[in-house]
């Protein structure tokens, strides 16, 4: 892949796709760990006279403008860390972006609109991805891939847009697949992966490829109950893909064929409502009341996780093991997170919400190999999957 010392950028226009979907309470930030991700890049180019135009999404606004997930907060912000003001498109290629892009001078930085608010940006129809790109295209002479987090989506900015533009691999996606790189080549064993968070269908599918590389998978978080439903329990209110269950069974069937320890959780903490102030209990997951939903996997189930992580060699995790936001529901992601800490093994943490997770629960960064911006990318990086966002950068 080409870097950006490979493109001529001085008083260029170059827009930067970069993954700014940080986690928010209201119009507050609660974790900006992607914005600073995001750093190095804005200004190496900014160094170099570029004239910075980033695109990012927030959230899953679905093609519609909805102003609880503008990117307005994420403009303020990144202007603080990056100490000068970030000028914010209020669309994300109309006249306001066309206005700043006219107007930018060397080493200046805009953001535009959330690029989902357009449903351009991920529709599955090539020529209406082509067409948002084209406009998208013409804010800019240059193109530069940094939004790891989101290079499994073949999405316009993502995939389409460097079709059109000269580009490159910013810093933060190459040194991302460095060190995935390292876990699909020759992982040290035991090599546990541990999954958990709530976006089900979407991250269900990698276990299929992933019973091929790791010794031991972990299952917790939202992810565990389509699983205790084929074995047989009743899930109550929780988080259930019904659809996926026979799915669920052939993965159940194919880890037993293949030697790998498919880990579920014993007990979880079952809560009456989505809410830190709901009445909750911890329940054996053979008794998951109908009217409960599991919001953490329960304390048998952490103290089993952690002995399954005892003597990895590697460890990759993504998805927290319960609604860690919440306190009450925070104890499973907790003790997987002090698991790894402890642990002398290769450790990567994944994810927005994992990553996240581990600083809002007070643990040095440190303490892991490292925290990778990308919890869907990175799985399907593990997976060896071609990333649309990848492979459009090597072009
Ligand atoms: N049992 C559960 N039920 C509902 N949501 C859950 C559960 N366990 C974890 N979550 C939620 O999953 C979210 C993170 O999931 P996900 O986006 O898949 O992870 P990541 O961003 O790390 O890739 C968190 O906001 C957390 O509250
Ligand atoms: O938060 C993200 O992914 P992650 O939750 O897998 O870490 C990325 O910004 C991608 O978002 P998406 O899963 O809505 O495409």
């Amino acid at each position: 892949m080409r870097t950006i010392e490979d493109l001529d950028v001085a008083g260029k226009r170059v827009f930067v796709r970069a993954d700014l979907n940080v986690p928010l309470d209201g119009d507050r930030i609660t974790d900006d760990g992607r914005i600073r991700a995001s750093l190095p890049t804005i200004t190496a180019l900014r160094e170099r006279n570029a004239r910075v135009i980033i695109g990012a999404h927030l959230g899953r606004p679905k093609g519609k403008v909805d102003p609880a997930y503008s990117l307005k907060p994420v403009a303020a912000r990144l202007g603080e860390l990056l100490g000068t003001e970030v000028r914010f498109a209020s669309d994300t290629a109309g006249e306001s972006a066309q206005a700043i892009s006219r107007e930018l001078a060397d080493g200046e930085v805009a953001l535009v609109e959330n690029l989902r608010f357009e449903p351009g940006e991920t529709s599955k129809d090539d020529a209406e991805r082509g067409e948002f790109a084209d406009r998208l295209a013409a804010l800019a002479e240059l193109y530069v891939g940094d939004g790891f987090g989101a290079v499994h989506r073949k999405h316009a900015s993502v995939y389409d847009l460097p079709k059109r533009l000269p580009h490159a691999a910013g810093g933060l996606v190459l040194a991302e697949v460095n060190v995935l790189r390292k876990l699909t080549e020759s992982p040290q064993r035991p090599y546990v992966v541990v999954l958990g968070g709530s976006k089900v269908s979407d991250k269900l599918g990698v276990i299929d490829n992933l019973l091929n590389t790791a010794d031991r998978i972990l299952i917790g978080g939202g992810m565990a109950y389509t699983f205790l439903a084929a074995q047989g329990y009743e899930v109550g209110a929780s988080l259930l893909e019904r659809d996926q269950i026979d799915t669920v069974k052939g993965y159940l069937r194919r880890a037993e064929e293949r030697g790998v320890e498919l880990v579920l959780p014993v007990d979880v903490v079952a809560a009456e409502k989505f809410a830190a102030d709901a009445a909750h209990d911890v329940v054996d997951v053979r008794e998951i009341p109908a009217d409960r939903m599991g919001l953490d996997i329960g304390p048998a189930s952490a103290e089993l996780f952690a002995s399954k992580l005892a003597d990895a060699a590697t460890v990759f995790w993504n998805g927290p093991m319960g609604v860690f936001e919440m306190e009450p529901y925070a104890k499973g992601t907790r003790s997987v997170a002090q698991a790894l800490a402890d642990s002398s093994a290769f450790t990567v943490v994944g994810g927005g919400d994992s990553a996240a997770a581990v600083r809002a629960l007070g643990f040095d960064e440190k303490a892991f190999s490292h925290i990778s911006t990308g919890g869907g990318a990175s799985l399907e990086y593990l997976e060896g999957k071609t990333l649309p966002g990848i492979a459009a950068l090597e072009e």
